[in-house]
């Protein structure tokens, strides 16, 4: 079964959003795709009990998923991922987690891992990377960029260091997290285009209300509306495509 990793040019550019549209994007096109976070930094404690918030929004889109199976770690520091373990004194498991990761492999059509953060996100305090790892699963990867100025410059940066590491980049999708002039967007895709020649997979509006949004499956439609679904599966196609 195929398993995409979405990292993002930076912490809260949209990967959990992207990651929640394109569950419900990929179902439009009869793939079933389980959401995965595994590691989740910045866990919250509504009524006693530890949520893990990216996985909190996978659940608007995906009914099958109970909580314990959206992520491997939960941890409280809203914070880098090593510091946030060395805070509880948690050390990753990778095994662990490619385990959870293998089970939703072979139960569902493909997996949609989620990053923390970007790429150089240290997982822990040897140094060891998100890019490290995701070189380690080399499965292809999504990258969420901002739509607006200033993306340019993150964008090719991220996409510099996944080609130097090899890492598979299936295409980029460009979030507005801001409501943006659209002649510098357009401008943005055309030179990270051209610079990278890497595939724009396409583009995610700027909503206001976007949890509700989510929730809704003719709004969530119309955010992916310009996606491109071959690109996709090409990568379905890729028996490599696992971590099997
Ligand atoms: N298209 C959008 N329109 C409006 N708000 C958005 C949009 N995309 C993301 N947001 C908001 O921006 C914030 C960051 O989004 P999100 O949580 O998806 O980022 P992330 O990259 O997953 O962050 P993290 O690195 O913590 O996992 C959230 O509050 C989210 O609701
Ligand atoms: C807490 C935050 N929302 C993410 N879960 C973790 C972001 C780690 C960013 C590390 C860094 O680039 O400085
Ligand atoms: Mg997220």
């Amino acid at each position: 079964m195929t398993v995409f990793f979405i990292t993002g040019t930076d912490t809260d550019v949209g990967k959990t959003v992207v990651t929640s549209l394109f569950v419900s994007f990929m179902k439009s096109y009869g793939y079933h795709c389980a959401p995965f976070k595994p590691i989740q930094s910045g866990a919250v404690q509504r009524d006693g009990e530890w949520i893990a918030p990216d996985p909190e929004i996978y659940q608007l889109v995906t009914e099958h998923q109970e909580m314990k199976d959206l992520y491997a770690y939960l941890l409280e520091k809203p914070c880098s991922p090593h510091l946030a373990a060395a805070h509880e004194q948690v050390q990753f498991d990778f095994s662990f987690i490619n385990n959870k990761v293998n089970k939703l492999e072979k139960a569902y059509d493909g997996v949609i891992l989620e990053g923390a953060g970007g790429l150089y996100v240290p997982l822990i305090e040897d140094g060891y990377c998100m890019i490290d790892w995701m070189e380690e699963l080399h499965v292809p990867t999504i990258l969420v960029a901002r739509a607006g100025v200033g993306t340019i410059n993150h964008t090719v940066l991220s996409v510099e260091a996944l080609v130097r590491r090899k890492i598979p980049i299936a295409g980029i999708i460009f979030n507005h997290l801001h409501e943006e002039e659209e002649g510098i967007v357009k401008d943005n895709i055309h030179m990270v285009e051209k610079l990278t020649k890497v595939p724009i997979i396409g583009t995610v509006p700027y909503r206001e209300n976007i949890l509700d949004v989510l929730a809704d499956q003719d709004e969530r439609q119309k955010c992916y509306a310009d996606w491109e679904i071959n690109v996709f599966r090409e990568a379905f196609a890729d028996e490599s495509a696992t971590i099997a």
